[in-house]
């Protein structure tokens, strides 16, 4: 083992080939960060500044307790225009379905390497269920300090064949306890681009897809010097984030488009962001936020995003609610299979795959 782990594609085939992930690495206790995870200086976090230079700014939190208030929808879409990134408590999934998540999502990845292998994308039998490491390391220059286990949802059936065991029955229920707060938030969303409702087709085109991540970012030897996940924004409609309570993420700031603002941890709380599907369809007005993960040098962290997105066959572009007043389309016409690949096979570049979309 020593002596397959001293050079560069000993490294690669330990974390990558082999399954054991950057949680490998981290669990042989190195004593500092191998070469292909040094981010040029950059991209960088030195968290030590943040909280001092930029505690004037936060992303609002939201009460969600009384949702038909229509100042709670205001408050929502504003966030939505202003942050592309709110914080919701009293949002109606249960606490405990939140608690469970988490722990089948540490169930998971205490798992050896050998059976977590069995989901990477060379071995995985469906092309829907993708365990992994960094984001797209034959894309990137610099690997992040991520592990995940990636899950399309197909339909309920093919998620309890397919899935693994481990986590499985907590994150379908994850999944469905969320689909009603993220319907009544599409439907606020959607009441200030004059849709006044969401028939079958336009709730395809929204949410008619899901794919729910489990992230996972063990203790890193020299956190300074790389990332969790480097700067994207993400491909979705909207994002639902739980986050654990170590912290990490952080978001462009709305009016220092320099700064980035630390998203605390809030108990109990989700975290949403508009993805760039929406801030296509809603013509610019809702705004798909640059965001990044610091690593940490004494926690493992974990995350998990559900992605709410528009079908794979979709035709996304700017509402024709949005146009009808006159406002002229600065994003054309893409299918949605295509801006999602053209996502995948780059590495993490801030907010440039919208490129693809603009006029
Ligand atoms: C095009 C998809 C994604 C895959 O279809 P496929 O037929 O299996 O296509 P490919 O196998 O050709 O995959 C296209 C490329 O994407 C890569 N990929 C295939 N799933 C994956 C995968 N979960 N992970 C990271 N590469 C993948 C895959 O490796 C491949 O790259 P390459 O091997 O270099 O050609 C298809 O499922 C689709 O259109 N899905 C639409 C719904 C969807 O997944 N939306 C994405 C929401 S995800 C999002 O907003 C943010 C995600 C994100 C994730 C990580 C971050 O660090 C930050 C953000
Ligand atoms: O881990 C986090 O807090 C955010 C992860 C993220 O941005 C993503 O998976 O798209
Ligand atoms: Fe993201």
């Amino acid at each position: 083992m020593a002596q397959t782990m001293t050079s560069p594609s000993g490294i690669t085939n330990f974390v990558i080939n082999k399954g054991n992930g950057v949680k490998g690495l981290s669990e042989m206790g190195l004593k500092s960060l191998p070469k292909q995870y040094i981010q040029p200086l950059e991209e960088r976090i030195s968290t030590a500044s943040f909280g001092i230079k930029n505690s004037e700014e936060s992303i609002p939190i939201i009460d969600m307790s009384n949702w038909d208030d229509p100042k709670v929808a205001e408050a929502i879409c504003s966030a939505a225009e202003k942050w592309g990134f709110f914080q919701l408590v009293n949002h109606g999934v249960p606490i405990e379905v939140l608690e469970n998540v988490k722990e089948a999502t540490h169930r998971f990845f205490e798992l050896p390497a050998e059976e977590k292998s069995k989901n990477s994308k060379e071995r995985s039998c469906s092309n829907n269920v993708r365990f992994g490491t960094s984001f797209s390391p034959q894309a990137e220059k610099a690997l992040e300090w991520k592990d995940y286990l990636s899950l399309f949802y197909v339909s309920e059936d093919e998620a309890s064949a397919l899935w693994p065991p481990a986590c499985k029955d907590e994150v379908l229920e994850y999944m469905k306890k969320s689909k009603i707060l993220i319907k009544r938030l599409l439907e606020m969303l959607m009441k200030r681009l004059n849709v006044k409702e969401i028939d079958q087709e336009k709730e395809g085109l929204l949410m008619g897809s899901m794919r729910i991540n489990l992230n996972y970012y063990p203790i890193c030897p020299n956190p300074e010097l790389t990332v969790g996940v480097g700067r994207h924004s993400d491909v979705s409609t909207l994002t639902v984030l739980l986050q654990d309570q170590i912290g990490g993420l952080y978001v462009r700031g709305c009016t220092d488009k320099k700064s980035w603002i630390h998203v605390p941890p809030v108990k109990g709380s989700l975290v949403i962001n508009i993805g760039d599907a929406l801030q296509i369809m809603s013509n610019g007005r809702y705004k798909s936020i640059e965001h990044r993960v610091a690593a940490n040098g004494s926690k493992n962290r974990i995350s998990v995003p559900i992605f709410v997105n528009p079908r794979p066959s979709d035709l996304i572009s700017p509402l024709p609610e949005v146009l009808a007043s006159g406002e002229k389309a600065v994003y054309k016409q893409v299918l949605y299979s295509d801006y999602v690949k053209h996502f995948f096979r780059k590495a993490h570049d801030g907010k440039s795959t919208i490129e693809l979309a603009k006029i």
